[in-house]
């Protein structure tokens, strides 16, 4: 079984959740029914993803029972605005088919529109009222997160933010780390520039006898950080879950963590620019 992690609000959080971006349709669910048989208990999905149907039919196909899987969603853009935002997690909830959800996130905090701190305020009386069960956000900076916290007085249980060998995140972990917050990485691998081939994590793979894609996974769970790897394939899937019997030693997290670029960014998602509605 997968190690968990305890939340700032007495909840607990797998250590690797499964990301559904971009899959969709019959393919898409078929995926996740084979994430969830993998072992995965928390899948993370989004408005925008157009795939919360998909998510609960698998959920539903799995025959898992409810409370055994963590069901993550997040409010776009243009819902914002307090009763959109209210509106926006009711749809989630709605195709998703689930009477509450198991973390909820504002998906970008598209600074220039100034509404990220009502979509906050939406979540906390969502919380109250029992719809979802642990709230966060997703790409925010120390900034954001300052303000939303002054404003309600509630911390965010996760900030998902981008976080993989080419952006290490460090300054974001520690500021995650002084507020109680849990650090939840998107794009883990780092995509289509995921280091594989890169000696820091092919030697280290060698030398424990895993794939790179473990390396990689093993060294979010070392940081702390808590990686959402999305693969259709069934035997990556299971690798990806697979990084709790081997141990990097500090050298190989350091070379990997060396990996860091000044631009390493996957598409220029500076949160304080990058808007998504
Ligand atoms: N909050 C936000 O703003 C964002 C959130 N996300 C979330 O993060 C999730 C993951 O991010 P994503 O962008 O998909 O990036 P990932 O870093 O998870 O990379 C996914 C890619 O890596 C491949 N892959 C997966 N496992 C392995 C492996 N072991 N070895 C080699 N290749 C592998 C996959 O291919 P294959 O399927 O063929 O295995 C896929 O092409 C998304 O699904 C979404 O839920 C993503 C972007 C932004
Ligand atoms: O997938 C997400 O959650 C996003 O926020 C998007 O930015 C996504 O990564 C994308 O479309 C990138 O081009």
């Amino acid at each position: 079984m997968t190690p968990t992690y305890d939340l700032n609000d007495a909840t607990t959080i797998p250590a690797i959740g499964f990301g559904t971006y971009p899959l969709r349709g019959e393919d898409g669910t078929a995926a996740m029914v084979s994430a969830l048989e993998a072992g995965y208990r928390m899948l993370d999905t989004a408005v925008n993803y157009e795939n919360e149907a998909e998510v609960g039919e698998a959920l539903r196909r799995s025959g898992l029972p409810r409370d055994e899987v963590v069901v993550a969603s997040k409010i776009p853009g243009r819902h914002h605005a307090y009763d959109d935002a209210i509106a926006s997690v009711r749809g989630s909830l709605e195709r998703l088919g689930v009477e509450r959800t198991d973390l909820h996130l504002i998906h970008w905090p598209n600074p220039s529109q100034g509404k990220y701190v009502e979509a906050w305020r939406a979540l906390v009386r969502l919380q109250a009222d029992g719809l979802v069960r642990s709230i966060g956000v997703s790409n925010f900076t120390e900034e954001h997160l300052t303000r939303i916290i002054d404003d309600t007085g509630v911390v965010p249980a996760v900030n998902q933010v981008e976080l993989h060998p080419r952006f290490p995140q460090a300054r974001m972990r520690e500021v995650h780390d002084r507020l109680g917050i849990r650090t939840e990485a998107w794009s883990p691998m780092g995509k289509r520039r995921a280091p594989l081939g890169e000696s820091a994590v092919a030697d280290a793979a060698e030398a424990h006898g895993v794939t790179p894609g473990q390396v990689i996974l093993r060294w979010h769970v070392q940081l702390g950080s808590l990686p959402i790897p999305k693969s259709a394939d069934p035997q990556r899937q299971r690798q990806n879950l697979d990084v709790f019997g081997f141990e990097l030693a500090g050298e190989e997290m350091d070379a990997i963590s060396a990996l860091a670029e000044d631009d390493g960014r996957l598409f220029g998602g500076d949160p304080d620019t990058h808007e998504e509605m």
